[in-house]
């Protein structure tokens, strides 16, 4: 890729190569529920494993908040990583320090390392300077293959390319090149999905995208604090009231920028956030004030489906609903096989991303019919916005 070394450029034979990939992976109870972004980084690893160097895994997992925190150790994901590689995947108790040295040093060749969550320390989202230095200790070389990542700049994904000999993975050089194939100059009109709970951090986000997009289907936890926003009583439902005027002046904006949102008209309700709770369909405006919306009930698929319907191309990140557990899954399935349906008729150009968003789709059993699936989730949003990813610019220096 244009601006960037590869591993075409690197030489790694007996080298210590630092690879940042992401292995933020959908999990319950330790085991991995969706293996895509350990599949997808997999060849990198591999190539340069064959090709002689100790690769030394750097990756994240949740948001600890800088301390450790045995519920987001990536001991788990040591074997998961292991069993989609095929190999063994040795796991060291922390990314710097004596640990990681003592680890590295028994590496041989070819062998592959896990260092523990970079989240555990301060320094990896304040990008400090110091914790950079500690963890570039451990490595010759360094190559980020984190996309889904690279929109956040902390030590792992932007401070050491600033500092070592810094590559492209393969799959950032393929994330880049099929985001730019599919949506570089896409053709309208534009439909954009965005659901799932990731509120706070991807509200910001919609700012822009309601310039790009003919029509925001709004979906998901995202959905509540909109209709919150909007003076609807959304129950215990997860919403965050204090981003009611953000999603207020995103509505603004996108009545300024001639695109329309889409909100949900009706809702799947529970008391319980189960599998198989007790539920119903209600209005929005009917939420008990004791229920959660677990779902974007079915007017509101039919909506939604009428406007993948109308879309040339179609933007997706977030699940509409809590997929994870029956019934709740119906409204994403049902919106999923459809977009699938139209793309497979050659009526549309369907590009999703996000960790929970792959596992969605491969739950609905049509992520191979899809124009292409990203593993990124906010990183593919802010590329969409047409915003400049820390960790990419970071290589391209
Ligand atoms: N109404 C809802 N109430 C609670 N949780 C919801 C609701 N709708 C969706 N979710 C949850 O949203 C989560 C996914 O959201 P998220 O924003 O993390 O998407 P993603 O595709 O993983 O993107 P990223 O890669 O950026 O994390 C799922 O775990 C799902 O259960
Ligand atoms: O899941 C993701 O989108 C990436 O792993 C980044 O995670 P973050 O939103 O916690 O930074």
């Amino acid at each position: 890729m244009a601006g960037f070394r590869t591993l075409d450029d690197a030489d790694v034979a007996g080298k210590r190569v630092l690879v940042r990939v992401d292995l933020n992976v959908p999990a319950k109870d330790g085991e991995v529920t969706d293996a895509t972004r350990i599949e997808r980084v997999a060849p990198t690893i591999a190539e340069l494993s064959d090709k002689g160097a100790k690769v030394i895994l750097l990756a994240h997992f949740g948001r600890p908040k800088g301390e450790p925190n045995a519920e987001y150790s990536l001991a788990p994901i040591a074997k998961a990583t292991s069993t989609v590689l095929g190999k063994p995947v040795a796991f060291a108790p922390d990314c710097i320090g004596d640990a990681a040295a003592s680890a590295i040093a028994a590496m041989k060749d070819g062998d592959v390392l896990l260092l523990e969550n970079t989240r555990f320390h301060k320094g990896e989202e304040k990008n400090d300077p110091d914790f950079v230095k500690a963890l570039a200790a451990n490595g010759d070389l360094y190559v980020n293959d984190a996309f889904s990542a690279a929109h956040r700049a902390h030590a792992s994904t932007e401070g050491l390319a600033r500092v070592l000999p810094a590559y492209a993975g393969r799959t950032m050089q393929a994330e880049l090149e099929a985001l730019e194939k599919g949506l570089g100059k896409p053709v309208k009109p534009v439909v954009a999905i965005v659901g799932g709970a990731k509120v706070s951090t991807k509200i910001d986000l919609l700012t822009n995208l309601v310039k790009k997009v003919d029509a925001l289907v709004i979906g998901g936890g995202m959905a509540n604090t909109f209709l919150a926003a909007r003076g609807t009583d959304v129950g215990k439902s997860l919403c965050e009231h204090d981003l009611a005027p953000t999603a207020k002046q995103i509505m603004i904006e996108a009545a300024s920028a001639g695109c329309a949102i889409v909100l949900p008209s009706d809702a799947v309700v529970a008391k319980e956030f189960k599998a198989n709770a007790a539920n119903e369909v209600v209005a929005v405006d009917a939420v008990p004030a004791d229920g959660m919306i677990l779902d974007v009930g079915p007017k509101t698929v039919e909506t939604i489906n009428h406007w993948i319907g109308r879309a040339a191309t179609l933007v997706w990140n977030g699940p509409l609903g809590a997929f994870e557990i029956a019934p709740f899954d119906a409204a994403t399935v049902a919106a999923a096989k459809f977009a699938a349906a139209q793309t497979k008729a050659g009526k549309l150009v369907s590009v999703a991303g996000g960790g929970d968003t792959v596992a969605a789709l491969n739950h609905a059993g049509v992520a191979d019919d899809f124009t292409y699936v990203s593993t990124a989730g906010g990183a593919f949003l802010e590329w969409m916005e047409g915003k400049e990813l820390p960790g990419v610019v970071a290589l391209s220096r």
